[in-house]
């Protein structure tokens, strides 16, 4: 080819590139006009036939043309509400915003990322079934969300579906934009009025006509966007209809496809301000105008989007009742191993995601459409057991990206700070298990401290402070400084600080729950210039409550796969009413008296689980929570935590205090008289005072459990727990991880009690919940300020709300809703005291503080001057 025109190809495909390449995608721009069918449907005839009717009869001076003049009132207000509604997507708009957004994304991401094996699979799906249409579901965390995923599929060449937007963005422009590119707008709250009711019917009737006729849907299953990087609960829906739309028979199937998407660096902002209390402000042209010009100017890092694989519906509610008669029949004398395997053979086509139409008797199928789906309640439970299942795939395909696991660990680890290189480590460590362990999809490769650096540059200085700290060095053989330098007796260097800061920052770091940041030769950078003076890099997180929050917010993304250690390291806390120093322990095996039945501990966890239900989703649905806390309690044991114990509960224990005792004993003579002696000398001396018996037992405590443990999920054997300084370490991480939500609901509980305990309340109190979220955020950030809370994130309006819609689940108090007034609440009898005290007793045992790292006297904050404030607030009394 002449240079000549290799140059001018060049620079036409450089300066044309996005234009070329969007006027090349081939996608299926059919998308059949619905309006007539949706009108003429019975579903919106009747609706309007009803609605006509139910008003005709509350007139008082009825004529015959009435009837006919309210029918076709309703019969325009159906019109009028499809045109509010529906979506007037034009493919020449979609392919000009390919353009536009391939040009303007670039600018604010540094990378998109999807999986091209991901498109490949969705097209297969589509091109095998061309009639069978996708439903994407995604989670929301974004408004960025909608066009994110329209545009992925667009360039995939695969036919971008029509999507669900609340009506708060139906604004000037902006608006009418979405509309042309699949948006189509449902109300975000309905009542049962007349007029809702022939809406409804047009909304449903849109769905079943859309997906008749093809055409793809996308909804977030969450209704907003998460404000806490949490999967939030799901709403049912939108869901529901789909699901109705297969039951009467207006589409054959639809594809489910769960999708998730991680964002690097948070890209819509009020959320935070929405957790400490500050109401939602409401989308308008000139705000949303402002956001999108802020939005162009900023970096958003990494954007990762993931499709699961598509599973068809119908297969899924069949299985659904299948798993509902038969799997919670697993008989209970089944071995634990035998009982996964008894599970593992339930076809779950949404785990596995398998298609296994063709195993299935189609004549069964439509028996069991008609029969057992049109039970009110299975219908309910299949589509909840959808909804969670969906959450789940998405959730456990959300790539984690780096700067949700330095806010993970700088929240969990180091509250106080630490050395970059410290901080790298953890977060190879990190990585590791995430990968290994929980099959998590992550975001985040390459070295890690480019990766700590990357993650702090978009996390910002707001959250995380930087600091370099110049000292002088010189290299010696240590005394015991820190815990690693206690077990290696490595030579450490010893540092001189030219700032005073970072000595107190070292000392604060010495408490049990937490590592001492060690500084290791790795986090030394000589300077140039004068080779006795190093510079240390050392990051802090900013826990001012604003700061705090947004962390969390990042750490959330990681905060759900480590729910269940979690859950079983506070119940174990919980059942030491958190004091570990209290234990005692053979310094020689570290076996602790604290002797652990396996029933009763399992019952606890499940106890802290079901206070936590509005938090997290601890189990698949095809999965039983016992299920999981066996596979947690194993993955202890697995790791050393635990050790089983064969004798019976009291002569074990008897046994244990007479070794620790003597084991106390001797250590601590032996350590008077010689400051050198070592744990294994001690161990000599003991075994030669025991009895042949005591012998015996130490063999049995000691015997190594790495081989595969079998017992049953409901024995009651017990367990030992095993102290050493590394468990010690493990521990407190993995309870740190849930303790601001324990701490959060002990807020919650801690007020209504003392609401409750209040002698001046003979009679119901209704109080608005705002009101009540309200005041309680108030006390709590003054209690913040007097040190009385611990963790400044556990100040969050979205955990307290759930644990007040956990107190309504067991009747502690009541939510109701009246005249539009939004939530009420209202308590009345001892039960409501009886209830907290148990769900104290339960996340934190005796001791309210258990949860804590550091014990602090806590006093009691709340007092009666709470109820009149609220009177005050809400009558102005
Ligand atoms: O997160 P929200 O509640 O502002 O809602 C966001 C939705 O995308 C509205 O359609």
């Amino acid at each position: 080819m002449p240079r000549q025109q290799a140059r001018y190809e060049n620079i036409i495909s450089r300066t044309c590139y996005y234009a070329w390449h969007v006027l090349t995608r081939r996608v299926d721009s059919n998308y059949p006009d619905v309006k007539k069918k949706v009108l003429n449907s019975d579903l919106v005839q009747n609706a309007v036939h009803h609605s006509a009717q139910d008003e005709y009869k509350k007139l008082t001076e009825r004529k015959d043309s009435d009837l006919q003049t309210l029918v076709e009132k309703h019969r325009q207000s159906a019109f009028d509400q499809l045109l509010r509604l529906q979506s007037c997507i034009s493919s020449s708009l979609l392919r000009i915003a390919g353009w536009v957004l391939y040009r303007l994304l670039s600018r604010i991401f540094t990378s998109i990322q999807f999986n091209k094996s991901q498109m490949d699979r969705i097209r297969s799906c589509s091109n095998k079934k061309p009639n069978i249409p996708m439903v994407y579901l995604p989670l929301h965390r974004s408004h960025l969300d909608y066009i994110l995923i329209s545009f992925i599929l667009y360039m995939n060449n695969i036919k971008p579906p029509l999507v669900a937007a609340g009506d708060n963005l139906m604004i000037p422009f902006f608006g009418n934009l979405m509309r042309g590119l699949g948006a189509f707008f449902i109300k975000r709250r309905t009542e049962k009025t007349r007029e809702n009711q022939v809406y409804q019917a047009v909304l449903r009737s849109y769905i079943n006509e859309n997906l008749q006729a093809g055409n793809s849907l996308e909804f977030f299953i969450e209704g907003g966007r998460t404000r806490t990087g949490k999967v939030v609960m799901p709403k049912f829906g939108l869901l529901s209809m789909v699901v109705d739309a297969l039951l009467q028979g207006c589409v054959d199937d639809v594809y489910i496809v769960p999708v998730s998407i991680s964002y690097e660096k948070l890209v819509d902002g009020s959320f935070i301000d929405e957790q400490m209390g500050i109401p939602k402000k409401f989308e308008n042209f000139s705000a949303t105008s402002k956001a999108i010009w802020s939005t162009l100017h900023s970096n958003f890092g990494i954007v990762r989007v993931d499709f699961s694989k598509p599973f068809l519906l119908k297969e899924f509610l069949y299985q659904s009742i299948q798993r509902e008669t038969e799997c919670f029949d697993i008989p209970k004398e089944l071995t634990l191993q035998a009982r996964k395997d008894f599970n593992a053979i339930r076809d779950c086509i949404a785990c596995e995601g398998s298609i296994v139409v063709n195993k299935i008797d189609r004549d069964q199928v439509d028996s069991m459409f008609s029969h057992r789906l049109h039970v009110k309640e299975t219908r309910r439970q299949c589509i909840e057991s959808l909804a969670r299942h969906v959450l789940y795939d998405a959730y456990k395909e959300s790539a984690l990206m780096s700067t949700h696991m330095v806010a993970f660990l700088l929240l969990t680890k180091y509250r106080k700070g630490v050395t970059l290189d410290q901080l790298a480590n953890d977060l190879d460590w990190l990585r590791d298990i995430l990968c290994r362990e929980k099959g998590q999809a992550l975001s985040a490769f390459g070295e890690c401290d480019d990766l700590v650096r990357q993650a702090v540059f978009y996390l910002g200085k707001e959250l995380v402070a930087t600091e370099k700290v110049s000292m002088k060095w010189s290299s010696w053989r240590s005394s015991v400084t820190t815990p690693n330098a206690r077990n290696s007796c490595k030579p450490y260097n010893r540092f001189k600080s030219n700032n005073p800061k970072v000595g107190q920052q070292r000392k604060n770091n010495t408490a049990l729950w937490q590592q001492s940041p060690d500084i290791d030769s790795n986090d030394i950078e000589l300077n140039n210039d004068q080779n006795s003076q190093i510079e240390i890099v050392y990051l802090r997180p900013v826990l001012k409550f604003h700061g705090a929050l947004q962390l969390h917010y990042y750490s959330n993304s990681c905060v759900s796969l480590f729910a269940l250690e979690s859950v079983l390291a506070n119940s174990l806390f919980s059942f030491i009413n958190g004091d570990i120093c209290s234990l005692i322990y053979d310094p020689s095996t570290y076996i602790s008296n604290l002797t652990i039945n396996k029933a009763e501990f399992i019952e606890k966890c499940k106890q802290v689980c079901s206070i936590m239900q509005y938090e997290f989703y601890f189990t698949k649905t095809c999965q039983t929570l016992d299920h999981a806390l066996d596979f947690a309690f194993d993955s202890f044991v697995a790791k050393n935590f635990f050790v089983q114990s064969r004798n019976n509960r009291s002569q074990y224990s008897q046994r244990m205090s007479l070794i620790t005792e003597k084991a106390y004993q001797l250590n601590r003579s032996s350590s008077s008289s010689s400051s050198s002696s070592s744990g294994t000398g001690s161990l000599e001396v003991i075994e030669e005072s025991l009895s042949e018996e005591e012998y015996e037992y130490k063999e049995i405590a000691c015997e190594p459990i790495r081989s595969k443990i079998r017992y049953e999920s409901n024995d009651r054997s017990e367990f030992r727990l095993l102290l050493t300084s590394r468990n010690c370490q493990m521990l407190n991480f993995y309870r740190s991880i849930l303790a601001p939500y324990i701490e959060s609901y002990w807020l919650v509980t801690d007020r209504l009690a003392t609401w409750m305990a209040n002698e001046s309340i003979k009679s119901p109190v209704i109080v608005p919940e705002t009101t009540f979220l309200q005041h309680l955020t108030t006390t709590a950030q003054q209690m913040l300020h007097k040190g009385e809370v611990y963790y400044e994130e556990s100040i969050s309006y979205d955990t307290f709300r759930n644990s007040l819609k956990y107190l309504d689940f067991i009747n502690a108090i009541r939510r109701f809703e009246q005249d539009r007034r939004g939530k009420l609440l209202t308590a009345t009898s001892k039960m409501t005291i009886e209830a907290v005290d148990n769900v104290q007793e339960h996340s934190f045992g005796t001791n309210r503080g258990s949860h804590l790292p550091a014990f602090e006297c806590r006093s009691n904050a709340f007092n009666g001057q709470f109820i009149e404030d609220i009177y005050d607030q809400v009558y102005g009394t």
